[in-house]
């Protein structure tokens, strides 16, 4: 992989102005395959932007300048997903699902159709034995509320998903922070291993131990945006001496390369060049009890590099190399290669889905929350009888009660369901690992059997306890209106959650709409003006007590905010329509949200 000259600015909308800033300024190098390239520099310089440049996250964008060649070939789609492995500095993973299930569902996912699904477990069951995580392969990942691996384990999870699809280039931001060093030395020197294979490793690193750092070959040393050093990790101190820095004391190299990219001459020993600057004309504002400022020492450096090394770099990189002509076709494939029919991705994000959420479907405090409201009404309503207008009234409360718990419960579950998943659906969706179409009909009907089995059990508890119709056809119509309901309702949960991506602004915005759609419902105000009658027909807890009323009633009841009963075929359409609308809705607005590769 070449990078020439490449740049990289964002623009920053003020209140009064826009002004750009330069994140990085012509950045050259190379890493071959076998070889580690470190990027290094201080907090802010640039390191996670150039990694990601690099890697193709932020291939599409306008800010970016200069090149980079895969095998001399521009990026393509077929590398992103065949070829590149992208480790991000958080461990994006399924808090509960295991080791191996994690590992598994990402080579039936990866792993292209031409191997079998055994293949594909196998291949599982190697990446787990290649990283030393068989202790650990039937341990939950775990997260901020369950306790799971260790953060090395999970970090060399995160490794596995990326190498399991044995790509030619792989990139890992800070795979090392916040581990122990000998966790961390473990893990570069796997990444030592991965390159040794022929692969191309390229990682950003925050502060190597002395130990971890000889184990780079390749490093990129940055300082604001500026390229301060690229050429052998090795030779990186005889560099630095040539242009006349040296440590004063015994030092870790790393720690040596980073003070001085932040212009922290401390212990170190300046060239006379840079001491004149400080003596000839500089003046005050430019010194610090006669050192040199850190502005004056990045300038030096910068300009050391770009004078003495920039230029022959670049040279070098202008020679053509010889390339392997099956390579270059591999790599310059337009096409998108998906490792899965539809189908198969489908069945294999609902499988996923219903394990990573098995401890949901159990949950003793879901099912005791409904049973026990549906006890409460059932003894609330107890045997209630409709012989009279008045008990008949009171009756139809029941109704509209039952309409509106299962059209708020639905909505409030279902906003979780996509800003949950949000940062595991952009890393998958970057690595191209499925169509979204195939996730979202999977995440969305995965959910459906406990949102089924729930309404059964309630009703089972208020329909004999309130003494509603008897009979077979009664009880079956009342359970499928409420079924309708929650699948309508969910639709709306989905569309507010995958429309905003952001839990508080959802639950607000939903609370008003379900608030609203209550009150339109047609048990609190039979007429409503005509120029928001709209609100009505959206409302799913209208249609529904309407269809209860007809179940319940027939004939006895007919008038409902303000229109009569008829065949109920006109509110069954309206809920379906929801249903599919919502649906619709919500992926549309999934499609539209930005992932971070611009993908
Ligand atoms: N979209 C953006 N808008 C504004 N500034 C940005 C944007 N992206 C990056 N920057 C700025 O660019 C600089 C480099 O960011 P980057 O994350 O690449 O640094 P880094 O070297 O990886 O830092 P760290 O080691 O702290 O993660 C920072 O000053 C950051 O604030």
């Amino acid at each position: 992989m070449q990078f020439s000259d490449v740049t990289y600015k964002v623009v920053m909308k003020g209140m009064t102005s826009t002004q750009e800033k330069d994140i990085l300024n012509g950045i050259t190098g190379c890493v071959n395959p076998g070889e580690v390239l470190a990027l290094m520099g201080p907090s802010g310089s640039g390191k996670t932007t150039l990694l990601n440049l690099l890697g193709g996250r932020l291939n599409q964008s306008n800010n970016r300048g200069g090149s980079v060649t895969y095998n001399d070939q521009p990026y393509s789609k077929s590398l992103k997903s065949s070829r590149i492995g992208f480790v991000t500095q958080d461990d994006v993973l399924f808090p509960h699902l295991t080791v191996r299930e994690t590992l598994t569902y990402a080579a039936l996912l990866r792993l292209p159709r031409s191997l079998t699904r055994e293949e594909k477990t196998k291949r599982a069951i190697d990446v787990i034995q290649e990283l030393g995580l068989e202790r650990c392969q039937d341990t939950i990942i775990g997260g901020s509320f369950v306790r799971g691996v260790s953060g090395g384990e999970r970090k060399r999870v995160s490794i596995g998903n990326e190498i399991i699809i044995n790509p030619s280039l792989l990139f890992l931001d800070e795979p090392t922070s916040g581990l122990d060093s000998t966790t961390a030395l473990r893990i570069v020197q796997m990444l030592q291993e991965i390159a040794e294979a022929g692969k191309t490793v390229v990682t950003t690193i925050h502060q190597p131990s002395s130990r971890l750092f000889h184990k780079f070959d390749k490093l990129v040393l940055l300082g604001k945006g500026s390229l301060l050093y690229f050429g052998k990790a090795s030779e990186v101190m005889a560099y630095f001496s040539s242009i006349g820095c040296n440590p004063l004391l015994a030092m870790n190299p790393a720690e040596f390369l980073l003070d001085l990219a932040n212009g922290n001459i401390n212990d170190v020993s300046v060239p006379s060049e840079l001491e004149d600057k400080v003596h000839v004309g500089s003046g005050e504002a430019d010194t610090r009890n006669g050192k040199p400022t850190p502005a004056i020492v990045y300038e030096y450096l910068v300009e050391a590099y770009e004078t003495r090394v920039a230029k022959r770099e670049k040279k070098k990189l202008l020679a053509p190399i010889p390339l392997d002509e099956e390579v270059k076709l591999k790599v310059s494939s337009p096409k998108r290669l998906w490792g899965a029919t539809w189908w198969e991705q489908y069945n294999i994000l609902f499988c996923r889905g219903i394990k990573e959420r098995r401890h949901d479907y159990f949950s003793w405090l879901r099912i005791t929350q409904v049973v026990s409201t549906a006890a409460i009404l059932g003894l609330l309503w107890w045997q209630s009888d409709t012989s009279s207008p008045k008990g008949l009234q009171d009756q139809a409360g029941l109704l509209f009660f039952i309409a509106v718990f299962w059209g708020f419960f639905p909505v409030f579950t279902a906003i979780f369901t996509f800003p949950q998943e949000r940062a595991v659906l952009s890393k998958e969706r970057s690595a191209d690992m499925y169509r979204l179409s195939a996730y979202f009909m999977a995440r969305t009907t995965s959910d459906l059997p406990l949102d089924l089995i729930l309404p059964v059990l309630f009703l089972l508890v208020v329909y004999f306890m309130a003494g509603l119709k008897m009979g077979a056809a009664p009880f079956f119509l009342t359970m499928i209106t409420v079924f309708l309901c929650i699948v309508a309702a969910q639709g709306l949960g989905l569309a507010i959650g995958a429309s905003l991506m952001d839990l508080k602004k959802a639950t607000t915005l939903a609370s008003v709409t379900v608030m609203t759609f209550m009150l339109a419902g047609g048990f609190f105000v039979n007429r409503i003006p005509v120029f928001i009658s709209w609100i009505r027909y959206m409302s799913f807890n209208y249609h529904t007590y309407k269809l209860l009323l007809k179940v319940q009633y027939e004939h006895r009841m007919p008038v409902v905010g303000g229109t009569r009963i008829d065949s109920g075929l006109e509110e069954v359409c309206a809920l379906v329509a929801m249903v599919f609308g919502y649906r619709i809705l919500a992926y549309i607005s999934l499609r539209m949200m930005k992932l971070q590769s611009g993908a």
